[in-house]
């Protein structure tokens, strides 16, 4: 049993859910860590004569800010190869429409399971280094059984958030049969790949020759609740779709993009905020060239709202959180500590957990400082490496 006393905090973020924007903000607080988990919290002033003395270890951050380490609660790391020449294109004009995935399916396809694993850990490493403490990780880049099988066991060595995503695009092999897609993923493929998944995805849009229909959707994401996964949807990325309203029927955790809602879909989720968190992503739209949602709209209609990066080859092939929540405050309408709390409470909330994203007693001491004094300089110090995992004594 090892404690740690973190001390000289400028300001710590607990997001407890206190105060404004959730943040449960404290200056010159403390905290003790024990065996992994967050076992005090306080002013440094009272640290000083009690939890000073008795911990094993101290840690002093000098001013710095603290947050709960940040809850990448949607990423596809599992894949090879490279689409940079896809973004060029898009920023000279190009749409988007999914077809590109094909291109990382056959890179994965061809990669050894080293290959995969090596690729994975660094992608991690970088998250990390960025102050991401927690990460789900999705399939989706496979496509057969033995893909998918293959990339939810390299998936699972890194993060218990598994995503089995089968059900990203219809392949190529089968384009002329998509029924039997359906079923290879609603049977074998979905039997292979849930003892290493927690979570079953689908990428919901109907007006994409690549990806699935409301109907088809629901097939998927009822089969995965049958074996006993949970539910997350890719919806309403590429247009208005039944993403949304699909996700909120079968009280899915989670319904990813949101990039096109319409006043219906934004009273469905308010609806179920307790249920279905709406997990925007706003680096899609920046690596996209699409509009951005208006999150201060869905939080002013009651909508439990989360940021992700979708780190992916095709959308969105940025690791960082730090850049998500500055997107999402100059361009959704966030302030600072709105898209600081969807970056950790609010995407812990996505993945349904209350073991982290915040910084309290009997929470996981997943902690992220900042080289700076308030949790403002994420977005105030857009692109400055300021944050990073902090890493505590055994
Ligand atoms: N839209 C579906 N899937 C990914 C993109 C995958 C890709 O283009 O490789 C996403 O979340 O944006
Ligand atoms: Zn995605």
């Amino acid at each position: 049993m090892s404690s740690t006393l973190v001390s000289g905090i400028g300001e710590l973020v607990t997001c407890d859910g206190t105060g404004e924007d959730g943040l449960g903000l404290r200056r010159d607080a403390a905290i003790v860590v024990e065996d992994g988990l967050v076992a005090w919290v306080g002013d440094a002033s009272s640290a000083g004569s009690d939890a000073a003395t008795t911990t094993d270890h101290r840690v002093d951050l000098d001013g710095r800010a603290l947050v709960p380490g940040f809850v990448d609660s949607h990423a596809h790391l599992v894949f090879a190869g490279d689409r940079g020449a896809e973004f060029a294109a898009r920023m000279a004009g190009a749409a988007y429409d999914g077809g590109g995935i094909g291109v990382s399916v056959a890179a994965t396809r061809a990669a050894t399971d080293d290959e995969l694993r090596t690729l994975v850990a660094a992608r991690v490493a970088e998250m990390r280094a960025q102050g991401t403490t927690t990460v789900e990780v999705k399939s989706g880049y496979g496509l057969t059984v033995e893909d998918e099988a293959r990339a939810l066991r390299i998936a699972r060595e890194v993060s218990p958030e598994t995503t089995f995503l089968g059900a990203h695009v219809v392949p190529a092999e089968y384009a002329a049969d998509r029924a039997a897609y359906l079923a290879l993923v609603t049977g074998p493929m979905l039997q292979a790949a849930a003892p290493h998944a927690r979570w079953v995805d689908v990428f919901c849009e109907p007006n994409s020759a690549h990806a699935f229909t409301g109907d088809e959707a629901r097939e998927v994401l009822i089969a995965g609740r049958d074996a006993g996964l949970g539910l997350r949807v890719h919806g309403n990325q590429l247009g208005h779709g039944p993403g949304v309203q699909l996700a909120v029927e079968l009280g899915a955790a989670s319904v990813d993009h949101c990039t096109y809602l319409s006043d219906a879909d934004v009273t469905a989720l308010a609806d179920a905020a307790d249920t279905t968190v709406a997990t925007l992503l706003p680096g899609v739209e920046f690596s996209t060239r699409s509009p951005y949602p208006d999150a201060a709209a869905l939080l002013a209609a009651g909508v439990s709202v989360a940021l992700a990066t979708d780190c992916n080859p095709g959308t969105c092939y940025s690791s960082s959180m730090p850049f998500v929540i500055a997107l999402a405050v100059r361009e959704m309408g966030l302030t600072p500590g709105q898209a600081v709390y969807a970056a950790t409470a609010g995407a812990a909330k996505a993945l349904r957990r209350n073991d982290i994203g915040r910084i309290v007693v009997g929470a996981r001491a997943d902690l992220t400082v900042l080289d700076a004094p308030s949790h403002v300089h994420l977005s105030y110090r857009a692109g400055v490496p300021i944050a990073r995992a902090l890493d505590l004594p055994d």
